[in-house]
């Protein structure tokens, strides 16, 4: 029996089996656990009852599986982490990945990945929600990829392709979803999601490299979440809640030039001291989180009964 078996062999003594066969996988992220709020029937099992899963160490990450029904009608039978694993929190990318190989394990065909993240695009701003279209993934260019080392399932593809990863057919749904609820245009873009493996955040001149290499938000997790989803052949749809814009220009500043002006009675610029924090993260997740959770609701009824 492999890991991941071993694991849904576990779920399937402490789940009912009427919730035991998920349709869709959500991974909430920062701050957003709310959105799921409205499962019903829903079962808790926390992540230190199932092997092979750590422990959420993040403010607004709680570590539980919950399993339920949601949406209207009978609703759509999902599985939900309410919290995720970051590398920086010290986790190997394997054990950040393993929920989602357990999820596919359990027959799970469909993920709607969140998470909280930075605006580089000037054109994004506060409270956007991004639906992605692309990666930019540093990290698992430089080595420090999921899929290294020996395959977990040899029956999986050696040679992983991402140029379809995010599911054109799911971000479709998003926009019809957004129609249906009435939701106004600007609150949707579409975009790029630069990984980065944090836990700080981006210096000014990070933030101009990551948007001169063509991404709109950064964020410190989701790809390796998506590499493996989409390993399992998964259909993937990747939604980001932008919680700060990613101050480019702040410390590029001369300070000779404040320096000489200081010494000449004259006024410079002024300096834009904002700094992001985690706290600012989880306030907006806090205010944006119930048109995550009508928007993640109203696509679950709008999926096709044949995905
Ligand atoms: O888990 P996500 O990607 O939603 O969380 C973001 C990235 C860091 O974990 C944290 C930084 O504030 O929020
Ligand atoms: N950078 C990286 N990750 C983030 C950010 C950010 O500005 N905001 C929320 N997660």
């Amino acid at each position: 029996m492999s890991d991941t078996e071993a694991t849904v062999q576990v779920l399937r003594e402490l789940v009912p089996e009427e919730l035991q066969a998920p349709r869709v996988a959500i991974i909430c992220g920062s701050g957003l656990s709310g959105l799921v709020a409205s499962l019903r029937h829903s079962v808790l099992v926390s992540y230190d009852k199932l092997p092979g899963f750590v422990q959420s160490t993040v403010p607004g990450h709680k570590s539980s599986l919950a399993f339920g029904f949601m949406g209207s009608g009978a609703g759509v039978p999902v599985v939900a982490m309410l919290g995720r694993f970051h590398p920086y929190e010290g986790h190997k990318l394997s054990s950040v990945v393993y929920p989602v190989r357990v999820m596919a394990n359990m027959g799970v065909k469909n993920i709607i990945i969140t998470n909280a993240a930075g605006a580089l695009n000037p054109n994004l701003s506060v409270g956007t929600i991004v639906v992605v279209h692309d990666h930019i993934a540093l990290p698992n260019l430089t080595g420090m990829n999921p899929l290294l080392g020996p395959q977990t399932n040899p029956s999986l593809p050696r040679f992983l392709p991402l140029s379809d990863a995010y599911s054109r057919m799911l971000r479709k749904l998003v926009f019809r979803a957004a129609r249906d609820l009435s939701i106004e245009r600007d609150a949707l873009a579409e975009g790029t999601y630069a990984w980065v493996s944090g836990p700080t955040y981006e210096t000014p001149a990070e933030g101009r490299f990551l948007r001169a290499a063509g991404a709109d938000v950064v964020g410190m997790s989701t790809v390796p979440e998506v590499v493996a989803a989409r390993e399992e052949n998964m259909n993937v749809l990747v939604l980001s809640l932008v919680t700060n814009a990613v101050v480019i220009p702040l410390g590029y500043e001369s300070v000779r030039d404040e320096f000489e002006a200081e010494i000449a009675g004259t006024s410079t610029k002024a300096v834009v001291d904002e700094v992001v924090s985690h706290e600012e993260v989880l306030a907006i997740g806090k205010i944006k989180g119930d048109l995550m959770k009508s928007l993640v609701e109203k696509i679950l009824d709008l999926l096709p009964t044949d995905v």
